[in-house]
C-alpha cells in the first residue's frame, strides 16, 4: 500500500497531542559494523554532505566507509556505558523528565517521546508509534539550539518523508532554533557559574560550537551567526569582558576549509601564547556525546596540556539537569499555543459517532 495507516487506529481513539524531540542519532553500538550503518545513513544525507552525489557516493563507499568505522567504533567504546551511547542515554533521560513535568498538568492526552535523526529508535518508528495512539497535532522540536541546514532541515526532511507514505497526516509544528531563547540562555549562565563556584574560574571560556563546512555559511546557513549570538548572550549575562572568552568551532571532517576559529588550534595557540588555564563548554550540544566527552573532554585536553598549558576543564552539556528541562518545557508550552490542552469532555470525544462504520455497513481494518 502506498499509503500506510497506524494497524491499530481506531474510531473510537480520543485526539492526543504528541510533542517529539529529536536529536542526531549515534550508532547501535560501538563496533565496526554498526558504526559502518550509521555513518553509511549519516554520509548518505545530501544535507550534511553537499557534493555532487555520483563522487560522493564513489569516495564514501570506496574509502570512508572502509577506513572510518573501525576508528570511530574505538572512539565510542570509550565513552559507551552500560546503558548505551551518551547521547542515548541523555536524550531518553530528557524525554522522560519532559514527559512527567508535561504530563503532571496534561494528561494521558499528551503522548512525550524522543527519537533520532539517524539510527534508533528512528523518526520513522516513533512517528508511527503516536499515530497509533491517537496523535492528530505534532510538535517537532529538534534538540538544536543553533539552526543548520545539515541538522534542522535534515531532520524535517526525513519527517516529510515519512509522512509522504502516511494517509492521514497529523497537524504539524516545528521548533527551527531557540539559541537566543532566555530559558536556554539563562540554563548556559548558570551551568558555568555553578561550575565556577565549584572549581575556581579560567582565564578563558571557550564556546565551542560543532563545525560545517564554511561554504555553507556563504551559501546563506544562519548557524554561524545564531552560534556568536548564543555566545554574546552567556557572556554578557556572565559579566565577561572581551579578553575573557572565544568562539570556536570544532569536529571538522574531510579536506575542505570550515568554520574558523577551530577549536583544537585555538587551544594550541593559547597554550603557546602563555595562557595557562581554560574552560571550555559547549552550548550546540544540549546532551553530551562522543563529540563533547572524547574530543572536547579528552583529545582537546591533551592538545593544551602537552602545549604548556596548566589547568583545562570541560564544562558538561546541559543534558536533563532540571533547569534545562524547564527551559525545554517553556519553549515546547510556547509552541503548543492554541492548541487547546484541557478539551472539556464533549471535543475529547472520538469520531466513533460521525463515523458510525457499522451503521453504514462499512468496516475497516
Ligand atoms: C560530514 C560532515 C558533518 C557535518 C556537516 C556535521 C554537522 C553537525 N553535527 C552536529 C552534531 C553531532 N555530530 C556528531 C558526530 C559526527 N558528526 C560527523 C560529521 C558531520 N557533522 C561525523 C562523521 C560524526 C560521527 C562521529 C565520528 O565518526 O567521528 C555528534 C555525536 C553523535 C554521537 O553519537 O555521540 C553530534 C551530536 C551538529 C550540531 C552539526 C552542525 C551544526
Ligand atoms: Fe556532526
Ligand atoms: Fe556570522
Amino acid at each position: 500500500m502506498k499509503y500506510q495507516n497506524p494497524s491499530s487506529f481506531s474510531h473510537r481513539q480520543a485526539d492526543k497531542i504528541g510533542v517529539l524531540i529529536t536529536n542526531l542519532g549515534t550508532p547501535d553500538a560501538p563496533t565496526k559494523p554498526a558504526l559502518k550503518r550509521y555513518l553509511k545513513e549519516f554520509l548518505s544525507d545530501p544535507r550534511v554532505v553537499e557534493v555532487p552525489r555520483l563522487l560522493w557516493w564513489l569516495v564514501l563507499n570506496l574509502v570512508i566507509l572502509n577506513i572510518r568505522p573501525k576508528r570511530s567504533a574505538e572512539a565510542y567504546a570509550s565513552v559507551w556505558s552500560e546503558q548505551g551511547s551518551p547521547l542515548l542515554v541523555h536524550t531518553r533521560n530528557q524525554a522522560k523528565a519532559l514527559a512527567e513535568s508535561l504530563r503532571a498538568e496534561h494528561g494521558e492526552q499528551l503522548v512525550v517521546d524522543f527519537a533520532m535523526r539517524y539510527g534508533n529508535p528512528s523518526i520513522e518508528s516513533r512517528v508511527d508509534t503516536m499515530l497509533a495512539q491517537g496523535v492528530r497535532k505534532l510538535l517537532v522540536m529538534p534538540l538544536y539550539p543553533q539552526y543548520c541546514a545539515s541538522t534542522t532541515a535534515s531532520t524535517f526532511d526525513k519527517l516529510s518523508e515519512v509522512l509522504q507514505r502516511r494517509r492521514w497526516m497529523p497537524e504539524l509544528r516545528f521548533v527551527t532554533q531557540y539559541h537566543d531563547d532566555p530559558g536556554y540562555i539563562d540554563a548556559l549562565v548558570n551551568k558555568v557559574r555553578q561550575f565556577r563556584e565549584q572549581y575556581g574560574n579560567a582565564q578563558k571560556l571557550i564556546f565551542s560550537y560543532h563545525g560545517i563546512p564554511k561554504r555553507y555559511l556563504m551559501q546563506g546557513d544562519p548557524y554561524h551567526c545564531q552560534c556568536y549570538k548564543t555566545t554574546r548572550l552567556v557572556a554578557k549575562k556572565l559579566g565577561l569582558s572581551e579578553d575573557e572568552y572565544l568562539t570556536t568551532f570544532q569536529s571538522r571532517f574531510g579536506r575542505e576549509e570550515w568554520l574558523k576559529p577551530y577549536t583544537d588550534e585555538t587551544l594550541k595557540k593559547l597554550a603557546a601564547d602563555g595562557v595557562e588555564s581554560v574552560q571550555v563548554v559547549c552550548p550546540g550540544f544540549s546532551a553530551d556525546c562522543l563529540e563533547t566527552i572524547e574530543e572536547i573532554g579528552e583529545e582537546n585536553r591533551d592538545y593544551f596540556l602537552q602545549g604548556g598549558g596548566r589547568s583545562y576543564a570541560y564544562i558538561p552539556a546541559l543534558n536533563d539537569d532540571p533547569e534545562h528541562i524547564q527551559a525545554l518545557e517553556a519553549l515546547i508550552r510556547q509552541n503548543l499555543q492554541g492548541w487547546s490542552l484541557n478539551r472539556n469532555a464533549e471535543q475529547s470525544e472520538s469520531l466513533a459517532k460521525e463515523l458510525s462504520l457499522q451503521k453504514s455497513g462499512y468496516t475497516l481494518n
